[in-house]
This record gives C-alpha cells, structure tokens and sequence, in this order.
C-alpha cells in the first residue's frame, strides 16, 4: 500500500470533499510502515475498505418555525465501519455540516472508538440546522422532525448515535422523546441523555475530564504536572466547559475560551465562579462569549481572532476542526508551549501537526485525548444494557482507566528511536490494528 497513491485515488473519485481527504491521509502516513508488514491486508483490499465508509444515509427535514412557516434542512447519519460493535458517533448541528466533515468524523470516530477499547464501531451524522437563535420550541420541533427520518437506521444494537457541536442534552432528550413515541420502546438509543432517563453520571464531564486526563499522562511522561501551568483553550461548549472544570481541579489556570465571534483572554485566570458564569451564558442563556468581559472587566475581548496568539505554557482546542494553522502553531511553539492535546476533532492543520513534532512538543491528536466522551457513552450503553446506574466515582474510575490505557498504547505504537512519542502515528497504529484484524476475521462482507 502506497499511501499516497490511495489518498490520490479518493480524491478522484470523492473530488470537493477536502476535510474526510486531511483525515484519511493524516491516518495513511502514519499506518503505511504496518499495513505493508502484512500482505493479506492487500489481497483482501482492506485499505478502501477502512477509508470508504459503509454507507453515508441522506434525508430533508421538514419542520415548521414559530412564525407558521415551514423549513427544509438536510439530515445526514454516516456509517462508518461496525466490525468492532454497533456503529456510535455524535450528531452536529451546524450551518457548516456537510458530506465532507461528516465522513472524517465518522472515519475518525472508528479509530477513537477502537482505542477506547469497547465494543463499539464509528459512526457520525447531524444536519446543517444550526440551532443558534432557535427558539426552544423550534429546536423541539427540527429535533423531532430530524428523528422522524433517522430512526429507520439506528437501534440500540445497530447505530446508538449521541451530541456534538450544536447538539446537548437538551436536543438529545428530544430525539429520545420522538424516537420513543415512534418505536413504542424505551431503549438505549442515544447517549448522553438526562439522568432521570438512562444518562450515565460523567458523561456531560466525560470528554472535558478525559481531555485532562490524557494531558496529565503526557506531562508526566517529562516529570511535569499540571499545577499553576497557563493554559489556552478554545470554545465554550461541552468541551471546553469540562476541560476548564478539570484543569482548575488539577491546580492549572485557564486564562481563555472563545466562540465563533472571537475569544476572552482574562489575566487573573478564568476561575470556579467564572466558570459558572461562563456555563450559565452558553448553556442556559445561550449568549456570546464577549459577554464575560462586560461582566470581568478586567478581561479583554478579541473579536474574529483565535486564542493562540496568547503566551501560555499548554494549549488546548475544544471548539472546531482545523482551528489551529501553521502560523498559529509557529506562535504557540515561539511562545514556549510544552504540550497540545485536542479536545475538539482534528483541530490542528496538517501543517500545525508538523510545527509540533518538529518542535518536539507533546502533541496528542484528538481521536486520543477526546476519546473520553465516547468512552463514557460505552459506558452508558452498558449501563443501559444492564438497566442499572453506576455511581459518578465508578463511571469516572473507569474513564480514568481508559485514557491510561489509551495514553499507554501511544507510547507503545508510537515512541520513536529517540524516545519521541509521536501520538499521532500511536493512536493511528493501535487503532487500526485492532480494526484490521476484525475486519480480516469477518470476511468480505
Ligand atoms: N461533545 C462531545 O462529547 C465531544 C465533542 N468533540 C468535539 O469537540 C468539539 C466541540 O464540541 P462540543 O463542545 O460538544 O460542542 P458545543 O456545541 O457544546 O460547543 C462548540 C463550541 O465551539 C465553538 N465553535 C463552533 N464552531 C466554531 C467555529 N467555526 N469557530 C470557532 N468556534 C466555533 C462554539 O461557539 C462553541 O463554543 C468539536 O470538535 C466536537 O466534534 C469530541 C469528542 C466528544
Ligand atoms: O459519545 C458519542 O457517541 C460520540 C462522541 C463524539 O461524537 C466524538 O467522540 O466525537
């Protein structure tokens, strides 16, 4: 297998589909040395296989708005690859979904998922409703509206899908609500849901905390803990929230978070009271992030630009894809930054990654440090399975576990011969061993 010959080939044949094209080659690079130590994986043709996803469903939307007027959006669900497990991924609703960033997500949530080592295989899907300045009613109804379609192909042992950008708590409680009244069945068809209805305790914190917890195996790796270290996040959103919560427990300073108007950058530290502030604003009034420095003055306001111009000694993008560029990453590594770890997906450019490993900054793609949310969702499915609810210290032992471990097989996949960990290529080879082997077991299906 040539990587770049296969890459070549997708991009002839699924031309103007350039984020599924950065994922796909970013994981060839780094997979090509171990896929060429096993020739059957080229007689059985298992490099389309893994990269062309089973298959990617379309539908309309229909719903109707407060004004009385009825709107149309796209709904997608892509399914990935399901020889590890049922088929699990988040749902995005933004303005910006489409075919593209679909199927790298659902292409990178199977080898998160793989690394989680649960049974679960890869799977994303959402719609380009975005429910900024959406009226609760009318996120009920286009939630609603969007379960009618998806329900034909998902179930709880088939597809379990989950949240995402633009999708919480509260639009997952909706689709739980339709999907039911559809089907007649209380099952576990979503993650992520309310406590009171099959929720896991930690899964709203899951890939925040999980984010931290990759963070702290990495530092210590150079014997560096995370105790009075600066740190720049991006977003405001679940990721960002939880990541925030847990790098305050752990002794850090958050000093930013950002969304798609611009960031805060606040120099006494973002701390416990202006977290809740912050949790307030974007999930109960959902307002804008320039509000903090109406309300912290002693804060700045940067508006249509990114935190990563800012000194600090970590970084760490929670918001969207390819949210750090290679001018960006030339910043953070001329400032001094030790480590990068993604709780957003594919947040770094390719040309960002490369800054970072040149520059022999502990760098950990998201498919491993973000693992934790869908990891905790794992968790969820068997608590649902077994209709049963752990306490929040087993959930978040378990979690913890699982990032150790994932941390682990990086460095076993991925330490170079001058002691290097190159996380990227770790992830990328331990998850798509354990893939490539279930997918050989099972034949030509
Ligand atoms: N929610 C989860 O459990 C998981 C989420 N992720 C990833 O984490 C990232 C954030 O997701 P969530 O926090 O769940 O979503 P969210 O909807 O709760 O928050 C997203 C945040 O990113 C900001 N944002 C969105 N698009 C942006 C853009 N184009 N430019 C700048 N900022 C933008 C939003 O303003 C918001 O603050 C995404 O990349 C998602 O795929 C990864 C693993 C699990
Ligand atoms: O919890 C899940 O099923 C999916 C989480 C997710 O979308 C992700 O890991 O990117």
């Amino acid at each position: 297998m040539k990587a770049t010959e296969v890459v070549e080939k997708l991009q002839q044949r699924f031309p103007n589909q350039p984020e599924y094209i950065q994922a796909v080659s970013q994981v060839l690079e780094t997979i090509e040395e171990e896929y060429n130590k096993h020739p059957e994986f080229d007689r059985a043709n298992l490099i389309e296989r893994l990269c062309i996803p089973d298959r990617v469903i379309q539908f309309r939307v229909n719903w109707v708005d407060d004004k009385g007027n009825v709107q149309t959006n796209m709904g997608y669900r892509v399914q990935h690859n399901n020889v590890i497990g049922p088929y699990k991924g988040g749902l995005r609703y933004h303005a910006s979904v489409n075919v593209s960033i679909l199927k790298f997500l659902a292409f990178e949530q199977t080898f998160k998922n793989s690394l989680t080592t649960l049974p679960m295989g890869g799977a994303k899907g959402g719609s380009d409703f975005s429910p900024r300045g959406k009226s609760n009613a009318e996120v009920m109804r286009f939630c609603q509206a969007f379960m009618r379609e998806l329900w034909h192909y998902i179930g709880p042992d088939c597809d379990v899908p989950a949240g995402d950008i633009g999708v919480g708590g509260r639009e997952v409680a909706y689709m739980f609500g339709q999907y039911k009244a559809l089907t007649h069945q209380f099952v576990g068809i979503l993650t992520g849901k309310g406590q009171e209805f099959g929720g896991s305790l930690i899964r709203p914190e899951a890939t925040g905390y999980g984010n931290v917890y990759f963070l702290e195996n990495m530092l210590k790796t150079k014997g560096i803990d995370l105790k009075g270290k600066k740190v720049l996040v991006s977003g405001a959103g679940n990721v960002a929230q939880y990541t925030i919560e847990k790098l305050l427990q752990l002794g850090a300073v958050p000093m930013t978070c950002s969304d798609s108007d611009g960031y805060i950058y606040d120099p006494d530290g973002i701390d416990e009271k202006k977290l809740a502030y912050i949790m307030e604003l974007k999930n109960v009034e959902r307002g804008r992030i320039k509000e903090y420095a109406e309300e912290y003055p002693n804060a700045k306001y940067v508006a249509g630009a990114k935190p990563w111009f800012e000194k600090a000694d970590i970084a760490t993008p929670c918001a969207t894809q390819n949210e750090i560029n290679g001018e960006a990453a030339q910043a953070l590594v001329d400032n001094g930054v030790i480590a990068v770890t993604e709780g957003a997906n594919m947040p770094s450019t390719p040309e960002a990654v490369k800054i970072f490993q040149n520059n022999k900054i502990l760098y950990c793609p998201g498919k491993a440090s973000n693992a934790g949310g869908v990891a905790v969702s794992g968790l969820e499915m068997s608590q649902n399975s077994e209709r049963l609810k752990w306490s929040r210290e087993e959930v978040d032992a378990k979690l913890h576990d699982i990032m150790n471990d994932i941390h682990e097989n990086c460095v076993k996949y991925g330490t170079e011969p001058d002691g290097y960990v190159n996380y990227v290529k770790g992830a990328n080879v331990a998850g798509f061993l354990k893939v490539a082997r279930a997918m050989m077991a099972q034949g030509i299906v």
